[in-house]
């Protein structure tokens, strides 16, 4: 049996009906900052229009979704065609599955350019990732607040887990069907964060 996590055990986050893993320093090969600077600069980077109750608006951050051939996503109602991974990507979506001991064929990056960018309460759940998805966030530049709320359970209170450059978080098990997260706009002006979500997207839909 091939052994689980060979490079070090990452820490276990209490999250009732769901299940958490944190690397605090994760072992991506290169220095988290200059992870961050490549990234910023060579990630075709867009603002993206999110569909809210049949209207059209501008998403608070910039994105970039990357795949490989022939996977497609809908994400926030939006259909997304996915650019080839660029070398860089291709040698994090590595060290990533190491680290979490899964596989992936895409990569959402979220640009959040300041203290006002954001992302809305919700969770991954769409079809395509299948039931109980792993999903993989790594977090690369300013430190941000990524906050999860139980679904149902009105006497848990929310997590609040401060996410900082070269955190690994894994959500797996049935987080996404219990708990939604989010990483709330803050009044704390800051600089740039960014965000890679690694995950396995079944196409055709499982
Ligand atoms: O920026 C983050 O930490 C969260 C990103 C996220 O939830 C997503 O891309 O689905
Ligand atoms: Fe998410």
């Amino acid at each position: 049996m091939t052994e689980l996590f060979p490079n070090s055990d990452p820490e276990e986050i209490d999250l009732p009906g769901g299940e958490l893993l944190l690397y605090r320093a994760a072992d991506l090969g290169a220095d988290p900052q200059e992870l961050f600077e490549n990234l910023e600069r060579e990630l075709a980077w867009r603002e993206e229009p999110i569909q809210l109750f049949g209207k059209r608006y501008l998403q608070p951050r910039l994105l970039a979704w990357y795949a490989d051939a022939g996977v497609s996503y809908k994400y926030s109602g939006i259909q997304h065609d996915p650019l080839p991974w660029t070398p860089q990507l291709a040698v994090l979506r590595e060290r990533v599955e190491a680290l979490s001991d899964a596989r992936f064929n895409s990569v959402l990056a979220n640009l959040y350019r300041h203290h006002r960018d954001s992302m809305g309460l919700h969770a991954d759940d769409e079809r395509e990732l299948g039931a109980q998805p792993v999903i993989a966030s790594l977090s690369l530049g300013e430190e941000r607040m990524f906050r999860l709320k139980h679904r149902h359970r009105k006497d848990l209170k929310p997590i609040r887990l401060p996410l900082a450059s070269g955190m690994l978080l894994i959500m797996r098990g049935a987080t996404q069907e219990n708990w939604r997260h989010e990483v709330p706009k803050q009044s704390r002006p800051c600089g740039p964060r960014i965000n890679l979500t690694f995950r396995y997207v079944h196409t055709p839909p499982v």
